[in-house]
């Protein structure tokens, strides 16, 4: 049975999916050591933002298959280290937006009405309403930092309450901040503009340090910052300067450079700052949408099945997935085939997508081919998350072609490898019931169903060389299950495509290549 380790609190509904198909061990709160220690048992590792899954604790995932993170950022793993290692990472994209969304909301109104320090000096006995006056939101501008999924709830909220809002976001078009109420505009002017001002987009390069003493320079001084998106958007240290110099209103900070929060002059700052612990996703709601939705997705990796949102497998949304599975197997198939008719090192693979293929998205067909091409190199260590690593580190060129009006199939796939051996092509399509067919190799029109043992010869188009063949393998008690011979012209040269009930014994193929006739022979084990 698999193993699951849980190393983060996540809710029952989750534990419960993935117990159906694994033993679950839930151990939170452990050091890095530990769980470098342990990690080793395990097929698949959950997580939450408290568990850092570094590069060696990948490596120490001898068995991993899937890392879930019951939750949107996956800044706290190591995609590339696992992607490497062909350690799928999957997420839940949408389970917490309303919940962050809702929070930040609840941030913004209540740093301008000082609720956390009126509610702490009422607890205390006192009664001042003097010092807790506060703004209201209504009329006010609200700049959102990534109008994309939670920046476009809070928009649609704030709207209502009678905002004006100005967004940034240089991935959206003009029409889609319109349909939510939102202006598009420049960075500077948002921050120039803004009463308040909410963030809400990845931790990037781009976006480190995009709050910091220069841009909180040009805000308003009443402006109120709110960051409940990611930790280090914001430099901490010109915040809380800027704060008790008065540059700016306040801030409501939710997440920050360093969690668990350490020693800061943020907390030192009253009434115009609210700092609560990354609590963006923790409802109830939240956490039983990302536990279901992380725990489903490893409990089909390892019953084999695809994930529905992997960070790291290009072009695999669950919508994709499902129109070209059947499409996928099928590049598996040919990459794995012509791989072993190409044998030595393969240098360029030409995938072209023919028919109504040619209008798909073709990268997830791709990465497929690669998967089979490896296959025989690398056995299961090739997947579909590392399978592009793997061809690129082996100098494997890959190129793309299209034609739409490939019409002999409804959609087909021509795989053309090319290598220090030579040169080989396979051509297959989806027939009847999504029945995978080769419909032409090395250019010689066939149409047979790939089965598990197969032999290829190219030989000359004569009397008796099928017969010939037949007795041989006979000899070696071969049982042909099926047998097809493709040609261009009568006598000319053809190919032979046979299904056999077990591999080819030793020897036997070079035999076959004495035939007299016989120019080549492969044997193919898919
Ligand atoms: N506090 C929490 O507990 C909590 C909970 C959920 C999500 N989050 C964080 O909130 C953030 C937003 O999450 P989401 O689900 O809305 O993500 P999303 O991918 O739906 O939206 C992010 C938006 O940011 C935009 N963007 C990217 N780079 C940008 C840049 N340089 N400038 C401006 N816009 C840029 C993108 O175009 C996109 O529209 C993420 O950082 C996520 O990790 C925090
Ligand atoms: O990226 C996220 O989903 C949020 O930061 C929530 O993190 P959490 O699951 O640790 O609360």
């Amino acid at each position: 049975m698999s193993k699951v380790l849980v190393s983060d609190p996540i809710d029952q509904a989750g534990i419960d999916i993935l117990s159906q198909v694994a033993t679950v061990d839930v151990k939170t709160g452990l050091k890095p050591a530990e769980l470098i220690e342990i990690i080793g048992e395990y097929d698949a590792l959950m997580i939450r933002s408290g568990t850092r899954v570094t590069q060696e604790i990948i490596e120490a995932g001898t068995q991993l298959k899937i890392i879930g993170r019951a939750g949107v950022g996956v800044d706290n793993v190591d995609v590339p280290a696992a992607t490497r290692r062909g350690i799928v990472v999957v997420n839940s994209p949408e389970g917490n937006t309303i919940a962050a969304a809702e929070h930040a909301l609840a941030m913004m109104l209540s740093l301008s009405r000082h609720i956390p320090d009126a509610n702490a000096s009422v607890k205390r006995g006192e009664w001042d309403r003097k010092t807790f006056v506060g703004a209201e939101v209504y009329k006010k501008t609200l700049g959102v930092v990534g109008l994309g999924k939670i920046g476009s709830h809070v928009a649609t909220v704030a709207k209502a309450m009678g905002m004006k809002l100005l967004a940034y976001d240089p991935f959206i078009s003009t029409e889609r901040a319109e349909q939510m109420g939102c202006q598009l505009v420049e960075l500077d002017l948002l921050f120039q503009q803004a009463d308040y001002i909410t963030l809400h987009i990845p931790k990037t390069p781009e976006t480190t340090n995009l709050i910091n003493a220069k841009t909180l320079a040009r805000m308003k001084p009443t402006a109120r910052i709110i960051n409940c998106a990611r930790g280090g958007i914001i430099d901490e240290s010109a915040l809380a300067a800027a704060i008790k110099e008065g540059k700016i209103g306040g801030a409501a900070l939710d997440v920050f450079e360093s969690e668990p929060l350490g020693e800061s002059d943020l907390r030192s700052l009253g009434k115009d700052i609210i700092l609560t612990p990354h609590l963006g996703a923790s409802t109830t709601e939240a956490q039983v949408n990302v536990a279901i939705d992380v725990a489903e997705q490893i409990r089909d990796v390892i019953l084999g099945l695809p994930a529905r949102s992997a960070v790291n497998i290009p072009g695999l949304g669950p919508d994709i997935l499902e129109e070209l599975k059947p499409y996928m197997q099928l590049a598996e198939t040919l990459g794995n085939l012509v791989g072993q008719l190409a044998g030595g090192r393969v240098e360029t693979l030409t995938v072209k997508l023919q028919g109504e293929l040619a209008t798909n998205k073709s990268q997830p067909l791709v990465v497929a081919a690669l998967k089979g091409l490896l296959y025989q190199a690398l056995r299961e260590r090739v997947n579909y998350v590392n399978a592009s690593i793997e061809a690129k580190e082996r100098g494997i060129r890959v190129i793309e072609t299209r034609d739409a009006s490939a019409r002999d199939y409804a959609g087909s796939l021509h795989l053309e490898a090319t290598g220090t051996l030579g040169t080989h092509s396979v051509t297959g399509a989806l027939l009847g019931d999504k029945e995978i067919h080769l419909t032409d190799v090395d250019g010689f029109p066939i149409n047979v169903p790939p089965s598990k043992y197969m032999l290829f010869t190219l030989h000359r188009d004569m009397p008796g060389i099928i017969g010939k063949l037949g007795s041989l393998l006979g000899s070696f008690n071969v049982n042909i299950a099926s047998m097809q011979v493709g040609r261009k012209i009568v006598r000319g040269d053809a190919v032979m495509a046979l299904s056999i009930d077990d591999p080819l014994p030793d020897g036997i193929l070079d035999e076959i290549k004495q035939v007299s006739g016989i120019r080549d022979a492969y044997t193919v084990t898919l």
